[in-house]
């Protein structure tokens, strides 16, 4: 279906009814930023965006558009890979993290991210949330206890693997590993959380409590998600990026996004009339 076509369906997206804060402190902001893949391909091009500090951006847009590339510069995980190359600037608290006097290992410790398809280490729900840590800092057993429950508790998983805190986290569900994903990204005390579709491969339930605790992450922390759902977006963010064929096509309050975008290109995009 043609972009240009009138609008013919209002937008279904249902917004929370409080009003959410929108004026804190940037945290991150990308300037001028674009991507290429070692094959040539200009997957980002000009990006200029700002997070907010315990706020959660959400990034929407048809699929290839470059959400989670633009994702993967902000912790530059795209530098595990030869020849992709990010050009611009990713300012974390003011310094330029594309610089390449950064320390990759503190960045991944400040920017923390969980992707699409839960990725627990193989070795016991405890050891997953302690091996993280140990790779900062050196804490004392029982500290390193009350650290592994802490987390655990953030993620809104510690009453369920309280009692089985030695056995495999691969013997969680999938909505559960995911939430040990999130506890093994907090657990280091980052300042910024990314989450490439968290939910995407859960069931309805296990959704649900992952855009809750979302909810309660973004008390703490700096919040980028990309989402294919639209309600997902609507229900945890407070700002959305609509992105499109690599440029970020308008940014702005989530309310504003799904109720009056400026631009039809997000209109037709929120009303399901493409990608
Ligand atoms: N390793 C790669 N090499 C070359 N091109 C790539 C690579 N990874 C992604 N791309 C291309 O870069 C563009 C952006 O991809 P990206 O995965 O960021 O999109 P996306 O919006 O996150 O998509 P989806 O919603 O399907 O996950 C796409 O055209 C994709 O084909």
């Amino acid at each position: 279906m043609s972009i240009n076509e009138p609008l013919t369906k209002p937008a279904q997206v249902v917004l929370p009814e409080r009003p959410r804060a929108t004026d804190h402190p940037v945290k991150l902001e990308v300037k001028g930023l674009n991507f290429h893949y070692a094959n040539g391909h200009h997957a980002l091009r000009d990006i200029n965006l700002q997070l907010r500090d315990k706020t959660v951006t959400a990034f929407i847009g048809p699929s290839g558009c470059g959400k989670s590339t633009l994702l993967r510069t902000m912790n530059r995980i795209y530098d595990l890979y030869p020849g992709q190359k990010a050009s611009g600037e990713v300012m974390l608290d003011g310094r330029n993290i594309l610089s390449p006097k950064e320390d990759l290992n503190l960045l991944r410790a400040k920017v923390g991210m969980v992707f699409q398809k839960p990725t627990p280490f193989p070795m016991t729900i405890h050891e997953n949330i302690a091996f993280g840590i140990r790779l900062y800092e050196k804490l004392p057993k029982s500290e390193m206890n009350d650290r592994v429950e802490a987390a655990l508790r953030e993620a809104a998983l510690w009453d369920e693997v309280k009692d089985k805190l030695h056995q495999s986290g691969l013997g969680l569900s999938g909505g559960q590993q995911q939430r040990l994903c999130i506890a093994r990204a907090v657990a280091v005390k980052p300042e910024v959380l990314l989450l490439d579709e968290p939910a995407s491969a859960l069931d309805p339930i296990s959704t649900a409590k992952i855009e809750d605790l979302i909810e309660k992450l973004a008390d703490d922390y700096c919040i980028a998600i990309v989402t294919h759902n639209m309600q997902q977006a609507a229900r945890t963010s407070q700002f959305t990026a609509f992105m499109y064929l690599g440029e970020l096509v308008e940014f702005d309050r989530t309310e504003q996004i799904f109720t009056a975008p400026k631009e039809e290109r997000t209109n037709a995009y929120v009303t399901g009339r493409f990608g």
